[in-house]
């Protein structure tokens, strides 16, 4: 099949836009646009012009703004009001007025839904399907047509479901698209169904799937599968409801598993970045374990996993994660043992393989910390730490001996809370102590560390806290309360992620924080035990 044989369509900035909470301003439909004809999507469904305000402008700045290289920008709208002209009718105006190549119609083809919603008679839908597609194409367009409630349609009145795609087509609709509007197929029923019409009507057909049923991609792929030539998605599933068939999995699907050519040859390696370049257009992140492009997509915990991927990374993936921009992670924990160990000393920048002993002892030191609360899977910077100690005896970490920690929070009647911390620490024998206030305990004690330590060691300015997430895991060993912390900070070029377990927040996030201290106090370029030549350039790489 050649790229001319099959339409990949986008809607995410339609009925993306209908999912709870995404709201987009043109700008960033514009952006979004820019990020799917990156990708080489071959079309994008801009809105319903004459509807929607923000789309009637979209279509106006898209004429001047939007230069696409690949795609082609496509008008949504309703097929004619009941009882009118298509000429006559103002949203089919706006159609026109949008000044696209290409217009999707909506149009229903469940006799319930005629009657119900459209409040008119089953004839007169098909008179209105049939003279807005003439009207449309009259006027040179190309026109799809989106057979709203199909599946469900065919399921009531098969008769009736076929003659809408008769009647699009024969007034010239290029492809009728099957919806399932509702998201109740299942992959079986859409396979049947698409199968069925296409062997009834000979006209092209497409595909539109909701995830009511969390079987939107299985959905289309059983109507591609049964002759649809036409696939319409979302990127990260955005849409109505429960979202959509998820546009950037179709795309990794056709691709690989199914040699449909839904992209332009070389572009599904940007597929990753392209995902997190819309996410943030849009706010909402897709979920860590989204199919290709999540960040989980290729992470691996279990230590069998990590020990047979030392041997060949396929064992345990089902594509290499570069052909869709991602990237192979280990994450380090008490399900690990030593492979894990090894493949994230390896991932850091170390090179380990001749310190098989240090690699076992740390392998056990992690399952006993995390027993005790320690969570080291988010927490890169604490376990390199870990792995320096374990390494060498000479390794370079400081060591840091706290000889005060004093946090008070007060509350004064009618004004907010303060915190001041004081500190004393000494570290590579220098004593230094600091004080520090601030809205929370936790700032107050970023402060009061600075204060001691800056002047010593100058090179700890650069370090901020980013962010820190408190966790209060069941209980340590023993059945004390523990409170978990883990921090982010910045140290201007990458991110050090550290983890703080104690019997308080307070406590924890000191110790997280000392981490990060540590970490920065740690001379690059460690000799023995294979330590990596660059520090920074390594923690930048795992962030
Ligand atoms: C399956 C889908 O996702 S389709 C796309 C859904 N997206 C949207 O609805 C977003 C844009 N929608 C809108 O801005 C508005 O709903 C409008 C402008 C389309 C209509 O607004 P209003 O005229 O105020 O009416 P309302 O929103 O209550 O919708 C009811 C009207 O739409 C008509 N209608 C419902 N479905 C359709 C359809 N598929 N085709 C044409 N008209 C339809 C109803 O018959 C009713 O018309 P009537 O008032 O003349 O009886
Ligand atoms: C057209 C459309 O969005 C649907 O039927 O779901």
């Amino acid at each position: 099949m050649g790229m001319q044989d099959f339409q990949f369509y986008d809607t995410t900035l339609r009925d993306g836009t209908q999912q709870e909470g995404l709201v987009l301003s043109v700008d960033d439909k514009l952006a979004v646009a820019r990020c799917l004809d990156r990708l080489g999507v071959g079309f994008v469904e801009g809105g319903w012009p004459g509807a929607v305000p923000k789309d009637t402008e979209f279509f106006r700045r898209a004429a001047t703004e939007l230069s696409l290289a690949n795609a082609v920008l496509v008008a949504f709208g309703a097929t004619r009001r009941p009882g009118t002209s298509a000429s006559a009718d103002p949203q089919v105006r706006a159609l026109l007025t949008a000044g696209t190549e290409v217009v999707t119609l909506v149009a229903k083809s469940h006799p319930r839904h005629v009657e119900l919603a459209l409040r008119t008679t089953l004839a007169e839908n098909l008179a209105a399907i049939g003279s807005t597609v003439r009207h449309l194409v009259h006027a040179g367009r190309r026109v799809f047509l989106d057979a709203e409630h199909f599946f469900d349609g065919h399921r009531a009145n098969r008769d009736y479901a076929l003659e809408v795609v008769r009647t699009a087509a024969e007034a010239g609709a290029e492809t009728v698209v099957l919806c399932d509007t509702n998201g109740g197929s299942l992959p079986d029923e859409v396979g049947e169904v698409v199968a069925d019409t296409l062997r009834s009507t000979g006209v092209p057909l497409g595909i539109h799937c909701h995830d009511d049923c969390g079987c939107a991609v299985a959905n289309t792929m059983a109507a591609v599968a049964s002759g649809a030539r036409h696939v319409q998605g979302t990127v990260h599933g955005y849409g109505e409801r429960c979202g959509n068939a998820n546009l950037l999995t179709l795309a990794a699907n056709l691709i690989l598993k199914c040699g449909v050519p839904a992209l332009p040859p070389g572009r599904l390696d940007d597929l990753a970045a392209v995902g997190r370049a819309v996410a943030e257009i849009t706010g909402r992140s897709p979920a860590a374990g989204a199919p290709y492009v999540g960040r989980s997509a290729f992470t691996h915990k279990g230590g069998l996993h990590a020990s047979a991927l030392r041997v060949d990374s396929d064992l345990y993936q089902h594509i290499d994660p570069a052909d869709v921009g991602n990237a192979m992670r280990t994450l380090v924990s008490d399900m690990g043992g030593r492979s894990s160990v090894l493949l994230k000393a390896r991932e850091l920048g170390y090179d380990v393989a001749t310190a098989p002993e240090a690699v076992a002892r740390l392998a056990t030191k992690v399952k006993e910390l995390e027993h005790r609360g320690h969570s080291y899977e988010s927490a890169d910077t604490s376990f390199e730490l870990l792995l320096r100690e374990e390494l060498s005896a000479n390794h370079g970490v400081p060591s840091v001996d706290v000889l005060l920690r004093r946090v008070e929070t007060r509350a004064d009647c009618g004004s907010l809370p303060r915190s001041s911390a004081s500190v004393r620490l000494r570290v590579n024998g220098v004593q230094a102590e600091g004080d520090g206030s601030g809205d929370s305990p936790v700032d107050a004690l970023d402060r009061a560390v600075h204060q001691a330590l800056d002047p010593w060691f100058p090179q700890l300015r650069r370090l901020r806290l980013a962010e820190y997430q408190v966790r209060l895991p069941a209980g340590g060993s023993g059945g004390r309360a523990t409170a978990r912390v883990l921090a982010s900070f910045t140290d201007g070029r990458a991110r050090l992620n550290t983890v703080g377990v104690d019997g308080d927040t307070d406590a924890a996030f000191f110790h997280a924080l000392l981490d990060a201290v540590r970490y920065v106090l740690t001379p690059v370029g460690r000799p023995g035990g294979g330590v990596r030549a660059s520090r920074q350039e390594s923690a930048a790489a795992g962030h």
